[in-house]
């Protein structure tokens, strides 16, 4: 499989009173991006950050900030998004039916990188069309809870959406969101997805450097088999 390991702290689960030193953490304990969850209070019932944030902490840090937007009207964010310092822009399948391909567009033509989410019950076929356009979504993120909140528990059947993407899109960045941490990272791994969010694992831990660690190890252990 020619996909990498990327392990992103969710820093909903952080400090968000002391956020730059909460992603400095998180960087010296060894994660490869930083997954920021921008909620509107409308598409999920949950208010967390948005753009004015993203300018604050691209002050501090370098980091790829992997931006997971909830939002009703993502179109609406890019422009801010992209001025700010969001480095990748997923997002939902469910609120962008009728204009993705102009969605995929105006992201790409501001320099981040396209993905694509999809709630539990979404059924998976409806990404093919995104991650097969002319031009193309970079990454699927699968939900593995119902989105709006950190530390709700992993659903260990969504595993089937992410093993029929990694048979159909070998080389694609396929991401997993929620309920992710030592017990459930096998499930995720061993189906083929490469990009994990964890928050409440990574946060929790006494010393998130191991969780980390654990996380990538088991990834790329499951990639020797793919
Ligand atoms: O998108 C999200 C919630 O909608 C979060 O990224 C996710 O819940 C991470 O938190 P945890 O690892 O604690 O489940
Ligand atoms: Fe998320």
């Amino acid at each position: 499989m020619g996909v990498t390991a990327k392990i992103a702290p969710s820093m909903l689960s952080s400090d968000f009173a002391n956020l730059a030193s909460e992603a400095r953490r998180m960087l010296t304990s060894g994660a490869d991006w930083l997954h920021m969850d921008i909620m509107d209070g409308h598409f999920v019932p949950n208010l967390t950050i948005g753009s004015p944030v993203i300018v604050s902490l691209r002050k501090h840090t370098d980091a790829y900030l992997d931006c997971h937007l909830m939002v009703t009207n993502p179109l609406d964010y890019v422009e801010t998004l992209a001025k700010a310092g969001a480095s990748g822009f997923t997002f939902h399948i469910e609120a962008s039916k009728n204009n993705w391909k102009e969605l995929v567009q105006s992201i790409k033509s501001r320099g981040m990188k396209p993905g694509v989410a999809l709630k539990p019950w979404t059924p998976i076929e409806e990404v093919y069309p995104l991650v097969e356009a002319e031009n193309p979504v970079e990454m699927v993120l699968v939900m593995t809870v119902e989105p709006g909140f950190g530390g709700q528990k992993f659903m260990p059947e969504m595993m089937d959406k992410v093993r029929v993407l990694r048979k159909k899109y070998p080389s694609l960045d396929i991401e997993v969101d929620g309920g992710l941490g030592p017990s459930t990272i096998d499930m995720a791994a061993s189906a083929g997805a490469n990009c994990i969010v964890a928050g409440s694992s990574v946060f929790g831990a006494p010393e998130p450097a191991q969780v980390i660690s654990l996380l990538r190890n088991s990834v790329e252990k499951a990639n020797e088999t793919h």
